[in-house]
This record gives structure tokens, sequence and C-alpha cells, in this order.
């Protein structure tokens, strides 16, 4: 698969989508991308010197360096976090070194529109080691030799420049649209959630399980994938499980899901216990890169048998939101759902009483409205 292309492909199709007579009325535009997935590219031309690194890769090889120079148990401390790809492409690499730059999947789909190299955001610059709460990289990660290939990091929703010119005249965006950095899809999720006080949470139920809690106090522990990212001045607490709907498309189709839900009661438990994986490996509530899926034994009924992995899904969920209160976050009072599954009124009524908690589907559940509101946010700046 050339992810790369596809990206690129997609983001151009999804500007031929706006309709013709909405193209000048945009102001701004802003993306969100896949949390970790990472693209090592020519800091003069743009283009890829690797094929990307997806979010859930692993690089074990790195590991042991990473976690020699980073604090105890931070972020970075994991197989999959952008300082381990990182590492792990600089060990291999022999040429290209010295022209290198990170960039993390928004960045480089941004900068296909504004044409500026090396920009990104607090959020997704995180798992590569920045610093959100002294808005810098740490000197530790600063002391080594990849540190040049890092790129500069502003507040998620600033404003990089204009939309280039060739894009804007090819498709009719009017002159002083701007382009703003972004942020990652679970946070995105987040923002069009539009969650404000703390203790309010929101899960996203797409092809894995993201959960994002405000919180006043910021936690983080990579022996259980816990990591906070920054909200203005308060954090968003939480961690992504491998389980999701990515296991539910194995086995169902959309339409399959929607037909059986409806024949689930959610007020029964279901006695089934199954940790749904599609291969080895979770990251959070446990972070364990051998962690088996468990998927049997299989009834006969696929009803019984998709409540047990719903069912199974939720008591992750609620393994997570209960390591988060034990940690120290500010207490969940409140889910929205986000993602694909939010749609799912059984998976609801089924998650409401495993977590014990008011869980509703969030008023906008599809993360680009949040990369559309922190647009917004970079557009407002522009103009004061
Ligand atoms: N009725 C449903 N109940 C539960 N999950 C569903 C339902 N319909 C779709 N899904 C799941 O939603 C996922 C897609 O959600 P989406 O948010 O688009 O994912 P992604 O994280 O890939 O963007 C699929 O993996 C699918 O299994
Ligand atoms: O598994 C994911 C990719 O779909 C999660 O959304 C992602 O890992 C969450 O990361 P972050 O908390 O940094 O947004």
């Amino acid at each position: 698969m050339d992810w790369i292309q596809s990206w690129k492909t997609t983001i151009f199709s999804l500007l031929k989508d706006v309709p013709v007579h909405f193209r000048p009325l945009v102001a701004s535009i802003s993306i969100d991308g896949t949390s970790a997935t990472t693209i090592i590219v020519d800091g003069t031309t743009g283009e890829p010197l690797w094929r990307p690194f997806l979010y859930n890769e692993s690089c074990p090889d790195a590991l042991p360096m990473v976690k020699s120079i980073a604090p105890v148990n931070h972020t970075v401390c994991s197989g999959s976090s952008t300082l381990c790809k990182l590492v792990s492409w600089w060990n291999a690499e022999d040429s290209n070194k010295k022209s290198a730059l990170l960039l993390h999947q928004a960045d480089w789909l941004l900068w296909l529109l504004h044409g500026k190299l090396g920009v990104s955001d607090y959020n997704n610059a995180l798992k590569v080691g920045y610093d959100p709460e002294v808005d810098s990289y740490p000197p530790w990660l600063l002391a080594q030799p990849y540190s040049q290939v890092l790129p500069s990091v502003t507040a998620p929703g600033t404003s990089i420049g204009f939309l280039k010119e060739d894009i804007r005249t090819q498709f009719g965006f009017r002159e002083d649209c701007v382009v703003c950095t972004g942020t990652t899809d679970s946070i995105a999720a987040f923002l069009a959630a539009r969650a404000t006080h703390p203790g309010k949470a929101v899960t996203s139920l797409g092809s894995t399980l993201a959960i994002k809690l405000l919180s006043t106090k910021r936690i983080e522990d990579a022996r259980f994938g816990v990591y906070s990212h920054r909200l203005d001045d308060k954090w968003l607490v939480g961690g992504a499980s491998n389980t999701g709907g990515a296991v539910l498309r194995e086995l169902f189709t959309d339409e399959q899901l929607d037909k059986l839900s409806k024949q689930i009661n959610p007020t029964e438990a279901s006695p089934l216990e199954y940790y749904p994986l599609k291969a080895v490996g979770e990251r959070f509530p446990v972070a364990d890169p051998n962690l088996a899926p468990r998927l049997h034994p299989r009834p006969e009924s696929d009803v019984e048998y998709l409540h047990g992995i719903l069912e199974s899904i939720a008591r992750i969920e609620a393994k997570a939101y209960s390591l988060l209160k034990d940690m120290g976050a500010t207490q969940a009072e409140e889910v929205f759902t986000a993602g694909g599954g939010a749609k799912n009124e059984k998976w609801i009524k089924i998650r409401e009483r495993v977590l014990g908690l008011p869980v509703s589907r969030a008023m906008q559940t599809e993360a680009a409205f949040g990369a559309a509101l922190l647009a917004l946010k970079g557009a407002q700046q522009s103009i004061n």
C-alpha cells in the first residue's frame, strides 16, 4: 500500500468535494491526523525518505536506547512512540540523515497546503518527547544527534500561512484562506464533542478505542500506556487501546453489526470474557506487546457472540477509566462517544451499565468537526 500517495490523493479529493460556491467562504483549514504516524522527509523537498511508520507499528529495537535517555516511564518509552520510530530509522539509515526532517501525518498533509516545511503542534509532538507544559523539547532529547530532525512546535490551531497560491487558484479558495496547525485524531474527536469541564470524557470508538478525560492533573505512566495531552490550561488524560471497531470489522459487516446489535438485551450482562484485538499486543490500560487476542469460545448465536465482544470492550473501557481514577486524574463523571461505534445505541446502554457512568453519543461524532474548530480558532487569531 502506498500510504503517502493515498493520503495525498485523499486530501486533494476532499478539497474537490467542497462545493464550488462554498470555497470562497472558507477562511481557514486544519487537519487532524493519526497520532504517532510518522514520516521522515527530505527537509528541502518534503519528499518522504522512507515509508511512513504507522501509528500502531512497534519499533522494539529502539526501546532500550529510548529508555536509556528518557525519564522513567515517559510516554516515549513505548515501542510505538514516535521517538522509537525515529530512533529505529536513525539507527538503520546511513545516508540522508543530514537532510532529514520528522513530520507527523497531519503536519505533512498540512505542508502540502501551506508549503512551509517543519511545523508541528504540541499534541502531535507529544509522543516524540515534546513537553507541552514548558513548551519545548526537553534537554535530554535536544542532546541527541537526531534532535536536528525534530519539527518546530506551536499550539494546535495556530495559523501557519496562507493556502498555497496554486491550490487556491486551482480550486477557487480565497486569497486570505489560512492553514493552521492541527492535532491528533482522538483529540479532534474530543474537541468535536465540545466537552469543556474537568470530569467530562470522550471515548472514541473507531478502529481503536481511545479515551480522553479532561483533568486538572497531568498523568503519565508508560507502564500502563497513560499520558496527558495539553488542552489549553488543562490536561486530556488517557490512552489508546488496540481493541475497537477494527476487530468488529474483521468479524461482521457494518450492516450485520447494526442488525445483530438490535437483538441484544443490554440490561443483561454477557458471561463471555474476551480480549478483542486484531493482533498480538496492547497499549492501554495494560501496555503489553505480547498480549494475545482472546475471541473464543464462539457461541453458535452471532447475537450472543457480538454481545460478548461489545461487553468485553466495555470492560476494557471501564478498566481504563478506573485506572485513570486510581492514578489521580479528575474523576470521570460523564462519557461522550465519538467514532463509528457511537451510533450503536445498545452498546451505549451496555457501556453505561459496565462503566457506572452516564454515556451518550457526542453531538458531533466526527473528529473532522474538531479540526474545523481548530481552524476557526486560527482564523480568529489571524483577524485579531
Ligand atoms: N453499528 C456499529 N456498532 C459498533 N461498531 C460499528 C458499527 N458500525 C460501524 N462500527 C465500527 O466503526 C468503525 C469505524 O469507525 P471510524 O470512526 O470511521 O474509524 P476510524 O478510527 O478508522 O476512523 C469500524 O471499525 C466498525 O467496525
Ligand atoms: O489508536 C489510535 C489511532 O487511531 C488513537 O487514536 C491514538 O493512538 C490516540 O492517540 P492520541 O491520544 O495521541 O490522540
